[in-house]
């Protein structure tokens, strides 16, 4: 694989491969793109940039904003909204679906994204990121409402995230693999860095939240437990855990070596079906982690099949290396 090919480049390849992708769709990553590396300048200026801290606001599922999360959420927005590829946005920062304003050219597709992930690691200097997803407005009305962001991640035509860690790396699916692509800083372009990505079936490594154990369902706690035995237990082998609190980082160590990862429903606030979002969080790692060879599920159902009830939705996530995914699966319905 020759290592000077550009996201804009391999974006063009793949329009022009059986129209793969419409052009439309390949502008519109472009500008994502483009936030991405905004976003990335503004990440590595911290505590200079005065961009850390928290900025003294809430969000809709009531939690402290950070100043990144706000600056993230307003780059994204102000990217896209004037490039004329989109009907609207929604946000995990924002209460309701973001119109695209009227003095603007209006298009056929609809942005979903977590402008700022792992907001619990930005003052902290540990990896953080952006996650996206790609929606077409569904045909035969005018006009684009909430209604229209409900469907299935199986729907999704693109979706991806970019993690400011020590490198800048965006990573992306058009529903053809799963591609990487490292920031070149001196040439202020993504570069191609990995294609073909595949995550093995097999996994002697898990994330999870172990400080919330007491508080999970039999099924997971059987899964965890039985890691946890190593050698001597039911596995035969030892298991590693990493948990780094930014999904983008940890599902980003999975893409790269394998792995599972765990936010399970718990009993803190049984009312709800996780902490994770659906549409900014569970649906686009689920495609890519699906793309690489790998599953993704609720316990119960396969995340892309969930049809969504409302734009905040929340999910229980279990996702990763094939053969683990299926195994913690099966545990929830008693095998
Ligand atoms: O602090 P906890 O409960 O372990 O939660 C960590 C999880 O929360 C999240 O940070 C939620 O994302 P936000 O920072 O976008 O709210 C995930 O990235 C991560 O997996
Ligand atoms: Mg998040
Ligand atoms: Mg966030």
């Amino acid at each position: 694989m020759s290592h000077n090919i550009s996201l804009t480049r391999y974006l063009v390849e793949q329009q022009r491969m059986d129209g793969h992708i419409p052009p439309e769709l390949r502008l519109l990553l472009e500008v994502v793109a483009r936030a991405c590396k905004s976003i990335s300048q503004a990440v590595n200026k911290g505590a200079l940039g005065g961009v850390l801290g928290t900025a003294g606001s809430e969000n809709v599922q009531g939690e402290v904003q950070k100043k990144l999360d706000i600056i993230a959420n307003e780059v994204l927005i102000e990217a896209n909204e004037w490039g004329g590829h989109l009907a609207a946005m929604a946000s995990e920062e924002m209460d309701s679906i973001y119109l695209v304003p009227n003095r603007y050219p209006q298009g056929e597709y609809l942005l979903m994204f977590d402008p700022l992930d792992g907001s619990s690691n930005i003052d902290v200097n540990v990896s953080i990121g952006t996650i996206f997803s790609v929606l077409k407005k569904p045909e035969g009305h005018a006009g684009v409402g909430e209604k229209d962001f409900l469907q299935p991640g199986s729907q999704q035509v693109a979706a991806g995230y970019c993690v400011y860690g020590p490198q800048t790396t965006l990573v992306l699916t058009v529903g053809d693999g799963v591609a990487m692509f490292t920031l070149d800083r001196e040439q202020g372009s993504f570069v191609l860095t990995e294609e073909n990505v595949q995550i093995p079936e097999d996994t002697q490594e898990f994330a999870i939240n172990m400080s919330n154990m007491r508080h999970w369902d039999a099924p997971v706690k059987r899964y965890i437990d039985e890691c946890l035995q190593g050698k001597e237990g039911p596995r035969g082998k030892d298991f590693n855990m990493r948990w780094i609190a930014s999904m983008v980082a940890d599902v980003h160590r999975i893409l790269t070596r394998g792995g599972v990862f765990m936010y399970p429903w718990d009993k803190r606030e049984p009312e709800k079906a996780g902490k994770l979002r659906l549409m900014y969080e569970a649906n686009p790692m689920s495609w890519l982690v699906e793309q690489a060879g790998g599953a993704a599920t609720n316990g119960r159902q396969r995340i892309l099949d969930i049809q969504p009830g409302k734009l905040h939705e929340r999910v229980s996530v279990i996702l990763g290396s094939k053969n683990e995914v299926e195994r913690v699966t099966a545990y929830h319905s008693g095998l």
